[in-house]
């Protein structure tokens, strides 16, 4: 039997369509500030995703592209310039940047109240002890995804592929903060197979194509994909070996069509939070 999809273009415009009810109740409309540094090809349709996602919803945006010789200082002090703008209410630096910067001094530059991305440490912190903050979009999507389908983490066995700051731990938290038991798997991890296998919920975060096929999954199980990758014909996949892994899964996650749309849809969540309303 095949897997039954988790369509997260469906469950985001569900999401957009909530936040754009809020935000016809404000005063004002929420307003996110987003900073493009150099010229990545993928950053440059991310962020213009993202433009639109608010103007679709409602909310101010206000793009900032700067080229890739900015310095550290520069872009530090426009972070500061924002901090101080009551008409914006988050802010995101699109990730990576640029190598002569240091991507988490500039997160850290952030105003806590304003880091709609969720990165900063305060939000981080946050997070792991169980306090209100903004949650980092991505795995925010992922829980939304879970919940979508019914699949409470309380008492399951999840599995997360990664242990990024953005992605892998804190998606383990948020896990955790629902009562799954959590493994955390990563580059060193010996035989990946032998944990996989007990997962009921399985999230591979890596950046990696087929870190997950088909005899590592138990069948039935929930297998969420975050990878973004291009195969050797260009075309866009996740980590996971999809057409394998979903004769096997209960249900699957695809790329595309799955965790980016739910990415932006969470930042918009973020940013109405950050406006002071909650869906
Ligand atoms: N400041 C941030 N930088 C980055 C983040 C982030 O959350 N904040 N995450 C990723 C990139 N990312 C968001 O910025 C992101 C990636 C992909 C998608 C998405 O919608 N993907 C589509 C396919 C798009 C395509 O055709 O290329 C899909 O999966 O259907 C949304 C957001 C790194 N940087």
């Amino acid at each position: 039997m095949s897997a039954q999809l988790i369509d997260g273009n469906a469950l985001a415009a569900r999401i957009r369509a909530q936040v754009a009810e809020k935000v016809k109740t404000l005063a004002a409309p929420p307003g996110l500030a987003v900073i493009l540094v150099g010229d990545d090809p993928a950053s440059q349709v991310y962020v213009k995703h993202k433009v639109a996602d608010c103007e679709g919803v409602g909310m101010r945006s206000l793009l900032e592209r700067h080229p890739a010789t900015l310095s550290e200082a520069d872009l530090l002090a426009r972070i500061a310039a924002l901090n101080a703008d009551p008409a914006v209410h988050g802010i995101l630096v699109q990730l990576p940047l640029p190598r002569h910067i240091d991507a988490q001094r500039v997160i850290e530059t952030i105003a806590p109240a304003k880091d709609v991305d969720g990165f900063h440490v305060a939000s981080a912190g946050a997070l792991m002890v169980g306090r209100p903050g903004f949650r980092p979009c991505t795995p925010y999507g992922c829980m939304k995804m879970l919940e979508s389908i019914g699949c409470d983490p309380r008492g399951k066995h999840a599995v997360v592929i990664g242990r990024s700051n953005i992605v892998g731990k804190p998606m383990a938290m948020l896990l955790l903060q629902a009562s799954a038991t959590v493994t955390v798997c990563h580059s060193a991890t010996p035989d990946l197979g032998h944990f996989t296998r007990q997962a009921d919920i399985v999230v591979a975060a890596v950046g990696k194509r087929n870190v997950l096929t088909h005899d590592m999954v138990k069948p039935g199980a929930v297998v969420i994909d975050v990878g973004m990758n291009r195969n050797s014909e260009g075309k866009l996949c996740g980590d996971v070996d999809f057409d394998n892994v979903r004769q096997v899964a209960g249900w699957i996650t695809p790329v595309p069509g799955g965790v980016g749309p739910m990415t932006r849809a969470m930042l918009l969540v973020n940013t109405l939070e950050a406006a002071g309303s909650g869906l």
